[in-house]
C-alpha cells in the first residue's frame, strides 16, 4: 500500500515529485538505445518523465511538455516541430531544426570546422579532402582527380538522418567503382590513422572520450593489388571498444583534456548556432528560471 503523496520508482526507491516532462519523438531503434530502463529510472528519481509523442496527432493536443526531444527525419515532421517551437516558446526543443540542419549533411558538417585553429595545443585540425557528388556523371572521376582527391576513397551518403542507409559507407580502391554508387554522396580521401579513433561525446561541460577500433591503414601495395569497392559496416561502433586494449601509446594515448575542452567549446559554438537551452538542476529541483537562450 502507498501512503498518500508518496511515489516510488521501479525498485521501491523514493521518487522526486514530477517536475519536468520530456515528450519524445524517436525511431524505435533510437528509443531502444536511448531510453534504457536504468536511464529512465535515474531520470525518474530526478523528477523527469518521458512521454512518447504520437506523431499522428497534433502536437499541441498533447503534453503539456517542458522539453521536446526529437530525432525523426522528413520535412513534414520538421515543419511540425518548427511551428510548435514558435507557438510554444516556453518549451525547449532539442534540437531546434534550424540549429541542426548543417549536421544532417556530411559535407556542411565538416565545412564548419575546416578553419578551426588548435595550434596552441600543438594540435592540428584536418578535414579529409572531400567533394559532394549530386548526380551520376561520367565526369566524376575526372572532377574528383581535379579536386585533388587521391585513392583510396571513402564514399558516404550525403544526408545523415539516422536511417540504416545513412550509415552505409564504402571504401573505393579504384575510380571506375564510382559508377556503382548511388548519388547523392560525399567522397572523402581515406586518411590512414593507425586503426584507432577517438569518439568525443559532449553535453554542456561534460566530456567523455572513448577509444574505438577502426579501419586499418591502407598501404600502396593493397591499393595496387585489390581494386574494387568494399562496403564497410559500423567499424567504430560501441562493440568495437578499444578502451581496455593494450596498444602502442603513439596511436592510443587519449587527447589531453584542455584540448578536448577547447575542441568541444569550438564545435558547440560553430555547430549549434541558433539557440541553446539549458535547464539547471539546482538543489534537488529543476529550475526553469535559468532557461537560457543564446
Ligand atoms: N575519411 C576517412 N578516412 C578513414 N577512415 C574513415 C574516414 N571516414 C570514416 N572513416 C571510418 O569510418 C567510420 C564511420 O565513419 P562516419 O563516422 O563518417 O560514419 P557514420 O556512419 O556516421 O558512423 P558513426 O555512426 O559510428 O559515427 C569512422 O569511425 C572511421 O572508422
Ligand atoms: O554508439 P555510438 O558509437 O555513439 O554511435 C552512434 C552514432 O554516432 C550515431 O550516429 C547513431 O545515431 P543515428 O543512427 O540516429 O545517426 C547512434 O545510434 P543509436 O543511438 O541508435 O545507438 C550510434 O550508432
Amino acid at each position: 500500500m502507498r501512503l498518500k503523496g508518496e511515489q516510488f520508482g521501479a525498485e521501491g526507491e523514493e521518487e522526486e515529485e514530477q517536475k519536468l516532462v520530456v515528450g519524445y519523438a524517436l525511431t524505435l531503434k533510437k528509443k531502444k538505445s536511448f531510453l534504457q530502463p536504468e536511464f529512465e529510472r535515474l531520470a525518474c528519481k530526478r523528477g523527469i518523465s518521458f512521454v512518447a509523442i504520437d506523431v499522428n496527432r497534433p502536437l499541441s493536443d498533447q503534453g503539456p511538455f517542458d522539453i521536446i526531444l526529437h530525432k525523426l527525419s522528413g520535412k513534414e515532421w520538421i515543419d511540425i516541430v518548427e511551428d510548435y517551437g514558435q507557438t510554444h516558446p516556453e518549451v525547449a526543443v532539442i534540437d531546434p531544426p534550424d540549429a541542426i540542419q548543417h549536421v544532417y549533411n556530411r559535407h556542411s558538417m565538416l565545412q564548419n570546422v575546416v578553419d578551426l585553429n588548435l595550434s596552441e595545443f600543438d594540435g592540428r585540425v584536418c578535414v579529409p579532402r572531400q567533394m559532394v557528388i549530386m548526380k551520376d556523371q561520367l565526369s566524376i572521376p575526372d572532377e574528383a582527380a581535379k579536386a585533388g582527391l587521391k585513392l583510396p576513397l571513402v564514399a558516404k551518403p550525403l544526408l545523415v538522418d539516422g536511417s540504416a542507409k545513412s550509415h552505409e559507407l564504402f571504401l573505393l580502391y579504384d575510380w571506375s567503382s564510382l559508377s556503382k554508387l548511388e548519388p547523392p554522396f560525399v567522397l572523402q580521401e581515406f586518411v590512414n590513422h593507425g586503426g584507432i579513433l577517438f569518439k568525443i561525446y559532449n553535453v554542456g561541460d561534460a566530456i567523455k572520450v572513448v577509444r574505438r577500433y577502426s579501419l586499418p591503414n591502407v598501404t600502396k601495395c593493397q591499393l595496387a593489388d585489390v581494386p574494387g569497392i568494399f562496403p564497410f559496416p559500423r567499424v567504430s561502433s560501441a562493440a568495437a571498444s578499444a578502451d581496455d586494449a593494450d596498444l602502442d601509446p603513439d596511436i592510443a594515448e587519449l587527447p589531453p583534456l584542455p584540448l578536448l575542452e577547447r575542441l568541444s567549446k569550438e564545435l558547440r559554438h560553430r555547430l549549434a548556432r541558433s539557440s541553446i537551452v539549458q535547464y539547471r538542476y539546482d538543489q534537488g529541483a529543476w529550475d526553469k528560471r535559468h532557461l537560457l537562450c543564446n
